[in-house]
């Protein structure tokens, strides 16, 4: 039996009234120094220990974006969704999305210099046949930004938009400050009208420091006993963690704050396990292998997206198994905001060769065949459950 969360957002309704957030400032102390590459140390120090402004900005862009998201959602039309040149499906969300966190991102926080590592770019909304595409993404975008009372901006022309999103080129790597985005994560599971999220991280030298998760249609109380029935307004969560300071969740309303923390479970028998979806993104018999070895009991629970390391971060479940097919190259916006959600948290998310995760090298997260996730009790024994089956997996073929 495999136990999936549908919630159907066309027949939620939810409308969401965001509060302006308000900026603090870093807080930089008063030191004299008479050697200024002391100085700039110390400095960089001070500055790089708190990212207060930049987690205000990444929690307003991607609860902006997820309203843009939920609103294309209720009203799916055929047409809105393109097929990229991978075939992986994009729709006028997911380009919404990414203009628009880009957008507020850069106007939020003018005195960064701006870097963003994003998945979509303008390329075929550049073409003749998508101009009506273009202009509806522009009208969201903008639709988007007057609902906030963004009264201080005019609106955006079409050209904008397509600038806004081409900013998340960049290559992102180990120097420095990069964004990381995926403007809609699980896009399957939201044309399904299943999970999705939004994904904002921020890297600083190579180490992801922020991650914000907008999780739409995820319940605000835990998936984990999931007959009960959920109201359209207990659906909707925004996930954040800054380092060193603990995960949070919120309603995407912005009330009902809560620290999290993940399952503390140490005995394999009652963790139960996260996995893909989509079999195509990863391999069910293989997760099946390894549950069985560690005696896990409960059925797997198959959600799209990053909401997964959502719930994983709030201890909706106890371990999250990933193994996309051979070949597959993952990226680094498909993990780092829910990495620090778990990290921060009290997880721990390897590669499954028990390597770290490492967010700098550019684009893709290069690693050992697949990722995964659990309390730091539970790792060593998830460890080995895993490289037997894997070395099983090989023998057999
Ligand atoms: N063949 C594939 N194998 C693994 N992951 C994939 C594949 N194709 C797309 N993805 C990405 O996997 C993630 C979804 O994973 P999950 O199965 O956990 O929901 C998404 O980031 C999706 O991209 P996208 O952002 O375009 O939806
Ligand atoms: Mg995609
Ligand atoms: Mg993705
Ligand atoms: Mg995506």
């Amino acid at each position: 039996m495999v136990a999936s969360i549908v919630q159907n957002p066309l027949k939620l309704g939810t409308t969401l009234h965001l509060t302006p957030t308000i900026l603090a400032p870093i807080s930089r102390p008063l030191l004299f120094f008479s050697n200024p590459l002391q100085l700039r140390a110390v400095r960089r120090a001070s500055v790089s220990m708190s990212y207060d402004r930049q987690l205000a900005a990444a929690k307003k862009a991607a609860s902006l974006a997820a309203r843009l998201c939920q609103k294309v959602q209720k009203a799916l039309l055929q047409s809105d969704v393109q097929s990229k040149f991978d075939r992986t499906p994009v729709t006028v969300a997911d380009y919404g999305s990414q203009a628009l966190v880009s957008f507020i991102l850069e106007k939020e926080l003018p005195s960064m210099s701006f870097s963003l590592v994003a998945e979509e770019d303008s390329e075929d909304l550049r073409k003749e046949e998508a101009q009506g595409t273009l202009k509806r993404i522009t009208d969201l975008v903008n639709e988007t930004l007057a609902s906030d009372g963004m009264t201080d901006v005019s609106p955006l022309s079409e050209e904008d938009v397509l600038v806004a999103i081409d900013n998340g080129k960049s290559e992102g790597g180990p120097r420095g400050q990069h964004w990381v985005l995926d403007p809609i994560d699980g896009t399957k599971g939201f044309l399904r009208g299943d999970q999705y999220a939004i994904a904002l991280a921020l890297l600083d030298e190579g180490k992801v420091v922020l991650g914000v998760l907008a999780c739409p249609n995820l319940p605000l109380a835990s998936i984990a006993s999931r007959n009960q029935h959920i109201s359209k307004d207990d659906v909707g969560c925004l996930f954040y963690a800054q380092v060193g300071t603990g995960t949070y969740m919120q309603s995407l309303d912005g009330s009902r704050e809560t620290k999290v923390h993940v399952c503390a479970t140490e005995t394999p028998e009652e963790a139960s396990f996260f996995e893909s979806f989509e079999a195509e993104h990863s391999m069910h018999d293989l997760s099946s292998s390894i549950a069985k070895k560690l005696g896990v009991k409960a059925p797997p629970v198959r959600i799209d997206s990053q909401a997964k390391y959502g719930a994983l971060s709030r201890g909706d479940g106890a371990i999250y198994l990933r193994f996309p097919h051979k070949g597959y190259r993952e990226k680094i916006w498909d993990h780092a905001a829910g990495y620090i959600v778990v990290a921060e948290a009290g997880g721990v998310a390897t590669d499954a060769a028990g390597n770290p995760l490492d967010f700098s090298r550019g684009r893709y997260l290069d690693l050992d065949t697949g990722i995964i996730v659990a309390n730091q009790k539970l790792m060593p024994a998830l460890l080995k459950a895993v490289q037997e089956s894997l070395k099983e997996k090989a023998s057999s073929l």
